[in-house]
């Protein structure tokens, strides 16, 4: 069976509790994603930890958010790591999208629009009033225009984005909870059918995994479903 698009975030806090759950959840899904709290914690060696024997795409979402020249040397320091996927803010700048783009030519650069744990309460506060989407577009398209060919928006613009960007670029959406799951800190959330639905074509999805007794059969019930909605 072709594994589900979806992206686990394996937010673990030791080494050998994120290979754990990569080895459970890779028969039934196409990504794992290392975040900043286990690549801060043990360095370029998580990559090949979590890769295991089974060859999955790595998505390594370090957020990467600086002047032009630092984000180069950074992503080139992570692309001889050869992940399948690399994040920068687009609120970072053109120029240093691009910079990333050029350092890291074998990683898809993916720009993180608008944090999915952000409410518009929020983003009035640090001066982004009005509907999150306006936002979310203008960012999305800015980097596109700099050479992104992936995206990162919450399920609530995904559509919005799509209609924007077109279809040749990957549309990656966390703030992904199945039916009755808890929110926690993310604010603009929906189902994994709702998101694949209006959209997105990688779903990252982390705790409604890790946080059940049995990763495997959590991300398996997730895969499932998300086939019969199609
Ligand atoms: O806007 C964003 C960008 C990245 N993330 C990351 O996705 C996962 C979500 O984990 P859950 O446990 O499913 O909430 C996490 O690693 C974030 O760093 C995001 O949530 N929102």
């Amino acid at each position: 069976m072709t594994p589900a698009p979806i992206a686990v975030a394996l937010d673990a806090p030791d080494l050998e509790t994120a290979a754990r759950w990569a080895a459970l959840v890779t028969p039934h899904v196409s990504t794992v994603k290392v975040g900043l709290e286990l690549y801060l914690r043990y360095g370029p060696d998580v990559i090949a930890s979590v890769k295991g024997a089974s060859g999955v795409q790595v998505f390594l979402d370090l957020k990467l958010h600086d002047i032009p020249n630092t984000v180069a040397g950074a992503a080139s320091a992570v692309a001889r790591l050869r992940p399948a996927i690399l994040t920068v803010h687009a609120a970072g700048g053109p120029a240093m999208i691009r910079a990333a783009v050029e350092a890291a030519p074998h990683t898809e650069i993916a720009a993180v629009t608008i944090l999915t744990s952000l409410t518009e309460v929020d983003l009035d506060r640090i001066g982004l009033a009005g509907p999150a989407d306006a936002a979310v577009r203008r960012l999305a398209a800015l980097s596109v225009e700099a050479g992104a060919t992936a995206l990162v928006c919450s399920p609530h613009e995904v559509s919005a984005v799509r209609a924007e960007v077109g279809d040749r670029i990957r549309l990656i959406t966390p703030g992904v909870r199945p039916t009755g799951a808890a929110t926690q800190d993310q604010a603009r959330v929906a189902t994994p059918e709702r998101a694949l639905a209006d959209g997105a074509d990688l779903l990252v999805i982390g705790r409604p995994i890790t946080g059940s007794p049995d990763p495997g059969a959590a991300a398996a019930a997730i895969a499932a479903s998300l086939r019969r909605s199609v």
